[in-house]
């Protein structure tokens, strides 16, 4: 095989001409610059540069298998590999602002969810940063997600023999310590350069559930893999279980496969994401962009080829590009019935946001609903969880007790949980905050995420007079501020409308 040297390769840094290396081979990606999912500003900042580290931080390595044969040149000679571009490294410095920030905190001083984003600004490159942080238009439906949370009140009893409490929940059977869960997130390896193995080690010593997002860093198999090395580890005590978010392909054939991968490797249930048939508008993602493309010397239009394809459009997050191939605006309530054909376990959606559909989702065979705005990324001005849950309970109180019902978005406090679950949830799901501890701290930060949202959490039942979750109830909170502001129908019968 050809053998390349680093001078060469170098030579060819620009958009007329671009090569890479990738795990010691040379690929030439010119003609890919404007394919590229994740953006050509992203692979030019590596033109003439090993590209492998980069790469591997949001891609499976055989990712390359997607490139034309021909794009492959040879190998690198690795006694040139110091004549290569060195990566240029803007916007790689971490976030913090103040120089007291700068420092990362020991982790004993993150004593509550908030901490752990703080903490991560003093590591976090803005890039990921942003990522995670980022939300639709001008923020608004994260912000309503974070505050709902405070506008419920309890309703506490006392003298009810609080000594003991028992905070354990279930999910399909699947017994877990805490009512809440790791929400799926994708790009883990943009986060900590373990990726989602990192985040399981942390949820499987802790006895947390989590979801696993299509859009991970690592393949599905590799990543119930790690889960299955890490109970090892731990002789398979750890009541841990991993349940599979779906964002189902266009091409029915890929979309059946990913089923039957997802079923083989042991996944205990399919979340499928329906909040997300184009991407929302990820205001500050699109301002890293312009800013990266104008690095780079180039403009980067809207009309480039991975974006143009709007039929298709689903991008799993990072740079909030438009992804070809995943998840179609044409998906419809009827595709429930070859879905479930395909898949025989828990059948979970994502993104419920009104009584309707989630009547519907009975009504269609579904096991359980999550209410969720997708952490406020993706319809700007979306209902909160929690005013899809009051909505529930008003229009349609049966579904309670029939489905397994979640919630999710601006969970930041084991109370949170508390309200919840008081109204009905059976469980609830977190994000941001297991990001940020994953990205300060890896497996540890993840561990101490769950020990203080379930010490929160058991303080709180405590305080509100119950030993066990079964003995929350709806009188047990406040909620008239949010019933207040719930949606009522405009027609005479809202029965007709359901
Ligand atoms: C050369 C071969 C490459 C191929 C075939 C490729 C392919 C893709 C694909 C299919 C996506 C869509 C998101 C996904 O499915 O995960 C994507 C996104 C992305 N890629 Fe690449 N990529 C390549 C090289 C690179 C390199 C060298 C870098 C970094 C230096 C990079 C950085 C990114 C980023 C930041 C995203 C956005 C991720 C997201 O939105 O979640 N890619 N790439
Ligand atoms: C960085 C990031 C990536 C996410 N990726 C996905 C994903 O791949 N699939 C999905 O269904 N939801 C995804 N979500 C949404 C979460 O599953 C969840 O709905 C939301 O984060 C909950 O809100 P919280 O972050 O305020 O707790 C993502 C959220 C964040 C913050």
């Amino acid at each position: 095989m050809t053998s390349l040297d680093g001078a060469e390769v170098a030579k060819h840094n620009s958009r007329k001409s671009c090569w890479i290396v990738l795990d010691s081979k040379v690929y030439d990606i010119t003609s890919f610059l404007s394919k590229h999912p994740g953006g050509a500003a992203t692979l030019l900042k590596q033109a003439g540069s090993d590209a492998t580290t980069e790469f591997k931080k949001y891609h499976p390595l055989d990712y390359v298998n997607d490139l034309p044969p021909e794009a492959h040149l040879g190998a690198i000679d690795p006694n040139t590999l110091g004549q290569l571009i060195k990566p240029k490294e803007q916007q790689d410095k971490p976030v913090g602002e103040a120089s007291s920030d700068n420092e990362l905190p020991h982790l004993s001083m993150c004593v509550s969810c908030p901490d752990f984003e703080k903490a991560a600004k003093t590591v976090m490159p803005r890039k990921s940063f942003i990522y995670v942080s980022t939300s639709a238009n001008t923020g608004a439906s994260l912000a309503t997600n974070l505050d709902d949370w405070t506008r419920i009140n309890f309703r506490p009893r006392v003298m009810r023999n609080v000594g003991d409490v028992d905070m354990s929940r279930s999910i399909f059977g699947h017994k877990a310590p805490y009512p809440f869960y790791i929400s799926p997130m994708g790009t883990m390896g943009a986060i900590h350069a373990a990726g989602e193995p990192e985040m399981i080690k942390g949820a499987v010593r802790k006895g947390a559930h989590m979801v696993v997002s299509t859009a991970s860093t690592k393949t599905t198999e590799q990543i119930m893999q790690s889960f299955v090395d890490e109970q090892k580890r731990l002789k398979d005590s750890s009541p841990t279980r991993l349940f599979f978010q779906y964002y189902m392909p266009v091409d029915r054939q890929k979309a059946i496969e990913l089923m039957r991968i997802v079923k083989k490797a042991g996944y205990k249930g399919l979340w499928i994401t329906v909040d997300t048939p184009v991407l929302g508008k990820r205001t500050q993602d699109r301002v890293l962009q312009a800013e990266e493309a104008l690095a780079v010397g180039i403009e980067e239009d809207s009309t480039a080829d991975w974006e143009a394809g709007g039929e298709n459009a689903f991008a799993p997050a990072m740079g909030g590009r438009v992804v070809s191939g995943q998840l179609s605006p044409h998906t419809t309530w009827e595709d429930l019935s070859w879905i479930r054909k395909e898949w025989d376990g828990p059948l979970v959606l994502k993104g419920i946001q009104c009584a309707e559909d989630a009547k519907l989702a009975m009504q269609y065979g579904c096991d359980g609903i999550l209410l969720s705005n997708h952490g406020g990324r993706q319809l700007h001005t979306a209902p909160s969880a929690l005013m899809t849950l009051l909505e529930i309970r008003t229009y349609c109180p049966e579904i309670i007790g029939k489905l397994e019902i979640f919630l999710d978005g601006g969970l930041r406090d084991g109370s949170d949980v508390l309200k919840a679950l008081c109204l009905g949830a059976t469980a609830v799901g977190v994000g941001r905050p297991y990001l940020y501890a994953l990205a300060a701290y890896g497996a540890q930060g993840v561990e101490r995420v769950t020990d203080v949202l379930s010490e929160e959490l058991a303080t709180g039942m405590r305080l509100l007079g119950i030993s066990s979750l079964d003995q929350a109830r709806p009188d047990m909170v406040n909620a008239t501020r949010l019933l207040n502001e719930m949606w009522r129908p405009d027609t005479v019968s809202l029965k007709s409308r359901l």
